[in-house]
């Protein structure tokens, strides 16, 4: 057998996929997961598809660790002048070493020590929210984790704590979230029509300038004392560089903090959501999750919880199966190598989640919720990574589990509530996550003697 020299080359075409891409692009839009499965079936791993720029998807762990591990001046940011318009000056819009600068220093305020202190302050948002309720009432899953995940962001990470202060910013958040998930903004910001005069777009300047400036001044009274604050806006004001100076500037910490509120909000609340219609609609996992805790005491110790096997366990599934990104993208600066083929420059690489939580070569049955796959087998980070992974890895991805066990946890142990409907929604998308076609629904039910 004669071997070409060409036979190691690289192929230097992109991995097939369909020639039009009208079909895929709008089924990126409207029907991610659909899409992910039938191109993969077509096509094989990886594919590449058109969606809003050329894109190689990979969900096979080698490629994923190709993906995650290429050095990160590799890839540029994701963020296109609409995004800048949202994010600001936020780290996440740097690449390479300033941005692994920014998130060394920003990360420890996100770390497990640190998010102990905050437990307690979980229990008492979920709490108090469940004082609201009155019995029969019909809950929106979903909704009900947006107003603790608010109030627990609020107090937590902002660092506010008296009410008055905590209602105004919950106002602000609102009004900023109202306007980015308006339509037209939508619309006239993927049109590049970003400018003032445009009627959407001159309301979310308006708004967004609202909000940066209740954070401004949130940030001086925190610099006034800082002994009074904790959590991570209070880490940010108090970070230091190594020639002493402040390590971020106001603006920077005010547009870090509406990123990480756009980050971290609504993918806690979806996954809040899940957990409980997973939980409460899967009988087996609610006795053993309620045997669990029969021991835990949350005035005493809320951190009991994350030390839970079986709930470490539960939640990893949940993030498993409604995993609310189900996409990791990075945009191609330098040619990287990717399951065998050269990608180059201006194309867009995927580590496709939810093709790699869905794989039943990994997954036995993967369409059955059981947290006890996490028990019985350990997965590498390029296996199982609802947080995506490499350098971007989410920065809350301790913060985020923490909080879903202790509010999880908190109405499991406080109170009764009663799916409507067992039966497991299908998945829509909204915006870049996916969450339930149809509201999760369930009947407060009273309080556990
Ligand atoms: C269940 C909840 C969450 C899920 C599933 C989730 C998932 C993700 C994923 C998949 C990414 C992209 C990672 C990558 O590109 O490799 C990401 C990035 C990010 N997440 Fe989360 N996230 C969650 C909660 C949070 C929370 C609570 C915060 C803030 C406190 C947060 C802040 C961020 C930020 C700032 C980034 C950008 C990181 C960077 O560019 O360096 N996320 N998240």
């Amino acid at each position: 057998m004669t071997i070409n020299a060409t036979d190691f080359a690289p192929h230097m075409k992109l991995p097939p996929g369909p020639r039009f891409s009208l079909f895929s692009k709008i089924g990126y839009l409207r029907d991610p997961i659909n899409l992910f499965s039938q191109m993969k079936d077509k096509y094989g791993d990886p594919f590449c598809v058109t969606t809003s720029a050329k894109t190689v998807f990979t969900a096979d762990p080698v490629g994923v660790k190709q993906i995650f591990t290429s050095p990160t001046d590799c890839f540029l940011p994701l963020q296109v002048e609409a995004q800048k318009q949202v994010l600001g000056k936020a780290f996440t819009g740097h690449s390479g070493a300033e941005h692994r600068r920014q998130r060394a220093l920003l990360a420890p305020g996100l770390r497990a020590e640190a998010l102990q202190r905050l437990a307690g302050q979980m229990v008492n948002a979920a709490r108090l929210r469940i004082e609201t309720w009155h019995v029969g009432q019909s809950l929106d899953l979903v909704e009900e984790g947006m107003a603790i995940a608010l109030e627990i962001i609020i107090r937590a990470l902002f660092s506010v704590h008296d009410r008055a202060g905590i209602e105004k910013r919950k106002k602000a958040v609102r009004a900023f979230s109202e306007q980015l998930s308006n339509k037209l903004f939508l619309v006239t910001s993927m049109m590049g029509l970003l400018h003032p005069a445009v009627p959407s777009q001159g309301k979310f300047i308006r708004v967004r300038q609202q909000f940066q400036d209740l954070l401004l001044q949130t940030i001086a009274d925190i610099r006034a004392d800082p002994s009074k604050h904790e959590g991570l806006l209070a880490h940010m004001v108090l970070a230091k560089r190594d020639d002493g100076s402040p390590a971020f500037g106001d603006i920077e910490m005010a547009d870090n903090m509406i990123t990480m509120l756009i980050a971290g909000h609504e993918t806690s609340a979806l996954s809040f959501g899940w957990a409980l219609q997973a939980v409460l609609g899967t009988p087996d996992v609610y006795n053993r999750l309620m045997s669990e805790l029969a021991d835990v005491d949350l005035e005493v110790n809320p951190n009991a919880v994350h030390n839970l096997p079986y709930m470490n366990a539960v939640i990893k599934e949940v993030l498993r199966f409604w995993t609310p990104v189900p996409d990791v993208l990075r945009l191609v600066a330098k040619p990287i190598k990717l399951m065998g083929y050269t990608i180059p420059e201006g194309t867009q690489v995927c580590a496709c989640v939810w093709l790699t939580h869905f794989d039943p070569d990994l997954y036995e049955n993967p369409w059955d919720f059981n947290p006890s796959r996490f028990l019985d087998r350990r997965y590498t980070a390029f296996e199982y990574y609802p947080f995506g992974g490499g350098e971007r890895v989410c920065v809350g991805n301790t913060f985020a589990p923490m909080e879903l066990k202790v509010l999880l946890a908190t109405i499991l142990k406080t109170c009764r509530v009663e799916l409507q409907d067992t039966k497991f929604p299908m998945l829509l998308r909204t915006g870049f996550l996916l969450g339930p076609k149809t509201p999760l629904r369930a009947t407060y039910q009273g309080k556990l003697l």
